[in-house]
């Protein structure tokens, strides 16, 4: 099955209270895990590329080749997005639709909401005619975001209304509370202004920084109106005890397969996990039949 945009698959999310999965790529064995692992659950999946590891993954095309290619050899007959995460530049992301993205992020949230306004509406106009489905960001996540630490700074709900009624986006991140990476803590979000942004801007909303967000609050956060949920910690974590563990207990062993294959296996079970948690097991069939 081809790559398709998000657009439809969070539309469907939104309305059936579930939320679609987008899982980081840090290289080959995670586009293997999460293919597979949404495969196994028949759920609709993102694979996503953030902008920041796009030259060590050796770029737009080698990323969207590996994709479509894996999808081919593997018989994929789950709905799979491959998606452009937080785009630094109006320039990459329209190098990523080029090189086959069907979905891209515009992350202008650092700068003024004016410029951000302006740089997306370039993104989602490129993108229209190409089906290519397009994410913008209002505030800030906190941990660290495009390679920047930062604090955490909650969407204005103004902003978040002009951006979608301008700008004609398919899904909003607004940032409210969440961090990338790990949470000294219990995480904290902001659901009453989740719930007014949401109920004022209508269209699908995704949460940053979920690795850690405890099941009772991305129950909640899917209740109002998120359809997207980014996960990359859980997996990097996931991968590199795995990979400790075997290297630890088998001190001879040098073959790379042998090395690599279980670390991808604990990808591929954190995957299926945060599937189930986000209730899309199984809603790849319904996506299909439209
Ligand atoms: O680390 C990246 O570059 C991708 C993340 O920013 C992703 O968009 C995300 O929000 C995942 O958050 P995490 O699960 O807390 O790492
Ligand atoms: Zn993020």
């Amino acid at each position: 099955m081809p790559l398709v945009s998000m657009k439809e698959m969070l539309l469907q999310a939104k309305r059936e209270q579930y939320a679609v999965g987008q899982f980081n790529v840090n290289g080959l064995s995670w586009v293997h895990a999460i293919l597979d692992a949404a495969q196994q659950e028949e759920a609709p999946v993102i694979v996503a590329a953030s902008d920041r590891l796009i030259d060590f993954l050796g770029g737009y095309r080698t990323v969207a080749a590996m994709v479509n290619v894996l999808l081919e050899e593997k018989n994929i007959q789950v709905p799979v997005a491959l998606h452009l995460d937080h785009g630094k530049t109006v320039e990459n992301c329209l190098r990523a639709i080029d090189a086959g993205f069907s979905s891209v992020m515009f992350d202008g949230s650092h700068g003024p909401i004016e410029d951000n306004i302006r740089d997306t509406k370039k993104v989602t106009a490129y993108a229209a005619s190409r089906g290519v489905s397009v994410e913008a960001e209002v505030g800030t996540v906190g941990g660290m975001e495009d390679g920047l630490i930062g604090g955490i700074q909650y969407a204005d709900l103004n902003e978040c209304i002009r951006i979608v009624e301008e700008t004609g986006i398919d899904a909003l991140a607004a940032a409210l509370g969440s961090v990338h990476g790990k949470y000294a803590g219990e995480p904290k979000l902001g659901f009453t202004e989740m719930e007014a942004i949401s109920r004022a801007v209508g269209i699908p909303l995704v949460l940053h920084g979920a690795s850690g967000i405890p099941l009772h609050q991305l129950k909640r956060a899917i209740e109002l109106g998120h359809a997207k949920i980014n996960i990359n910690t859980e997996c990097v974590t996931a991968w590199s005890l795995q990979l400790r563990k075997t290297l630890a207990e088998n001190l001879e062993i040098t073959e790379p397969r042998l090395i690599l294959t279980p670390a991808r296996e604990a990808i591929r079970e954190t995957v299926r996990t945060k599937i189930r948690q986000f209730g899309s097991s199984g809603k790849a069939a319904s996506l299909q039949n439209k």
